[in-house]
């Protein structure tokens, strides 16, 4: 249903042009979880923000991008050359692909109740009339557990509970019947109860509507309660890419295994966790050859602080870019 080629961000910033993604391609099947994950600054929003044409005014995209998605009615759309303010972008943002973000009041605003604001999108996006659009964020409403949903639905943002306002931006990204939701680290500021049962939530009106869903986080936990298939990316490309139980069974890349050895567990619950060492760096400090080099304890001198990987299939099914897993017979004759 979506399909990224060559998707390369750039930015025009008062220090020059930085390019905080480069070339990162995957693809998303209907009724499937991608999960995208990745640390702080990897460059998982603003790729998904490229979806939705969301990107800030000084960013481009490079001329190789292709972002092609398949629309309800079946039509083929070429994401990368819709027109702004064009009635196809406004039927693709909310209509045909939802966003939810870690924070809600990013998706409402404070000046109306939540109804209100439910209703707008129903109308826009189902063309239906008010009546049958309040009806219809009623059910929306009790649908992510909302109790008492006919009262609750005039009440305005900041009258519910932090976990109740996340349950109420689902609810107004699903009003408007997306076929792919982005959903950008919603869990994240929630407390770990309430954020098992927003991810179970998830899971269930996923099966329910049918629905594909790119899921952003820096928690691989997260991923492998949520995602048929994960890209875990660094600093703006994407160095590994699988079926979510294979790579959790059997990382290829360095960096995998490391953001797996950081998640806690109960056996481990008196040793020290073990996160990847360093910080990611800036992406004006792209390092040379691999962009993993400076912080990998598997880094070969001379090859990876120098030539830049390429995608590399090491099994049926998944892709990594790391020179520990080149095939002797390539001859490592990537630039
Ligand atoms: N408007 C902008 N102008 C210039 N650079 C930007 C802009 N927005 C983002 N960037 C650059 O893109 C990089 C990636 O940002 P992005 O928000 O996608 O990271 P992320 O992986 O989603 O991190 P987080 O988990 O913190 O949201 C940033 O580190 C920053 O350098």
């Amino acid at each position: 249903m979506l399909n990224v080629e060559n998707l390369s961000i750039s930015f025009g910033t008062d220090e020059g042009l930085i390019t905080p993604v480069q070339g990162v391609s995957f693809w998303v099947e209907a009724g499937k979880t991608l999960g995208l994950v990745g640390e702080s600054g990897s460059g998982k929003s603003i790729t998904t923000k490229a979806l939705m044409r969301l990107l800030p005014g000084n960013a481009h995209l490079s001329p190789e991008t292709r972002i092609t998605y398949r629309s309800k009615n079946g039509k083929e759309i070429e994401v990368e050359k819709i027109k702004p303010r064009s009635r196809e972008l406004r039927a693709l943002r909310g209509g045909e692909i939802g966003m939810i973000f870690q924070e809600p009041m990013a998706s409402f605003s404070p000046v109306y109740s939540i109804g209100n604001q439910m209703i707008e999108a129903i109308r826009l996006h189902r063309g239906c009339g008010k009546r049958e659009a309040r009806e219809l964020a009623v059910e929306m409403l009790q649908k992510v557990g909302i109790s008492n949903a006919a009262v609750r639905i005039d009440q305005y943002p900041h009258e519910m509970s932090g976990g109740m306002r996340q349950r109420a931006m689902i609810a107004l990204a699903l009003s408007a019947g997306p076929a792919l939701l982005i959903a950008d680290e919603p869990t994240t500021a929630l407390d770990v109860t309430i954020q098992a049962q927003v991810l179970d939530l998830m899971r269930e009106l996923q099966r329910d509507l049918g629905m594909a869903m790119i899921f952003i986080t820096h928690d691989l936990g997260v991923i492998a309660q949520i995602a048929d298939e994960v890209a875990v990316m660094y600093l703006g490309t994407i160095v590994e890419r699988g079926a979510t139980r294979d790579v959790i069974r059997d990382p290829k890349h360095p960096y995998t295994q490391g953001l797996l050895k950081a998640i806690p567990s109960l056996e481990t619950l008196h040793d020290r966790l073990s996160p990847v060492p360093g910080d990611i760096p800036s992406p004006t400090e792209r390092p040379s050859g691999c962009p993993f080099h400076t912080r990998c304890p598997d880094a070969i001198n001379n090859i990876c602080n120098v030539r830049t990987p390429v995608e590399l299939t090491p099994a049926p099914g998944r892709a990594v870019r790391c020179w520990l897993h080149d095939e002797p017979k390539s001859g490592r004759s990537a630039a």
